[in-house]
């Protein structure tokens, strides 16, 4: 299979942990034996204190995705090195970019392309792009919620959704740089556009990966109308 797999930087880059890369690397490792493996890294707490910098510097808001993006390739560079050979040790800028160092056959590690949307967004229009048959994004709570499941304890996990639903769900949250909270309106309307197969499961447990490509019920999975 082809997959897309975003990995949110509230779950790589939580606290510069060595060991949660290294995890991720063998487990993404063995699955390229068997799978053709793109990796999209979000940008995490240091894309937000940058993006923060930068706004108070006076700078507007592409700027600050601007420096989110510079942030999400360098949290892609730290991937790459703890995936070594088994990755293509470049960093693409763009999918054409991605798509090219894929005929290396290895893993290719990316992170933002351009301003005005999140690495969410990127991993779904990269699923398009090379035509991914699943579109996993790790992040950092079970699922979608039927509220922040941070803020409320009487938030429950939604196991099936339609791309539609979720449009209408996100809508009115807030675009900002480094406020891309959860999901954004550009990634779901990929998916729903081109009804890429999309399972949102927790990173945290980096096998939840192995299990969401073996099909097992886990987290949320979007499913077309
Ligand atoms: N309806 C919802 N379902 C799940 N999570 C939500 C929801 N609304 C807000 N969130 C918040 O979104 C956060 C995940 O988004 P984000 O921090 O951008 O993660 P990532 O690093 O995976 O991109 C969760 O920590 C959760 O608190
Ligand atoms: O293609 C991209 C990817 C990222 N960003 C910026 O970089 C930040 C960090 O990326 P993201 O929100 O995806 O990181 P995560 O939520 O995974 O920490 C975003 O909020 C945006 O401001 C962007 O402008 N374009």
């Amino acid at each position: 299979m082809r997959i897309v797999a975003a990995i949110g930087g509230s779950i790589l880059l939580q606290d510069y942990n060595a060991e949660r890369f290294k995890e991720y690397a063998e487990i993404l490792k063995e699955l390229s034996e068997e799978h053709e493996i793109f990796v999209v890294v979000g940008g995490g707490k240091p894309a937000r204190d940058y993006i923060t910098a930068v706004r108070n510097l006076g700078a507007g808001e592409a700027k600050c995705d601007d420096i989110g993006i510079e942030v999400t390739r360098l949290n892609a560079k730290l991937l790459l090195l703890a995936l070594g050979n088994t990755a293509y040790q470049k960093v693409p800028h763009n999918f054409g970019e991605a798509l090219e160092y894929s005929a290396s056959g290895k893993i290719i590690v990316m992170g933002g392309t351009e301003p005005a949307h999140s690495t969410d967004a990127v991993s779904a229009i990269l699923a398009e792009y090379v035509q991914a048959d699943l579109l996993i994004n790790l992040t950092s709570v079970d699922g979608m919620y039927t509220k922040d499941p941070r803020k409320y304890d009487d938030a429950e996990l939604i196991e099936e959704i339609t791309a539609t639903d979720m449009i209408e769900f996100i809508k009115g949250n807030d675009v900002k740089a480094g406020t891309y909270e959860f999901f954004d309106m550009t990634a779901i309307q990929m998916i729903k556009r081109s009804n890429l197969e999309t399972v949102i499961a927790n990173g945290n447990k980096p096998q939840n990966l192995v299990k969401a490509i073996k099909g097992e019920k886990i987290g949320t999975r979007v499913i077309s109308e």
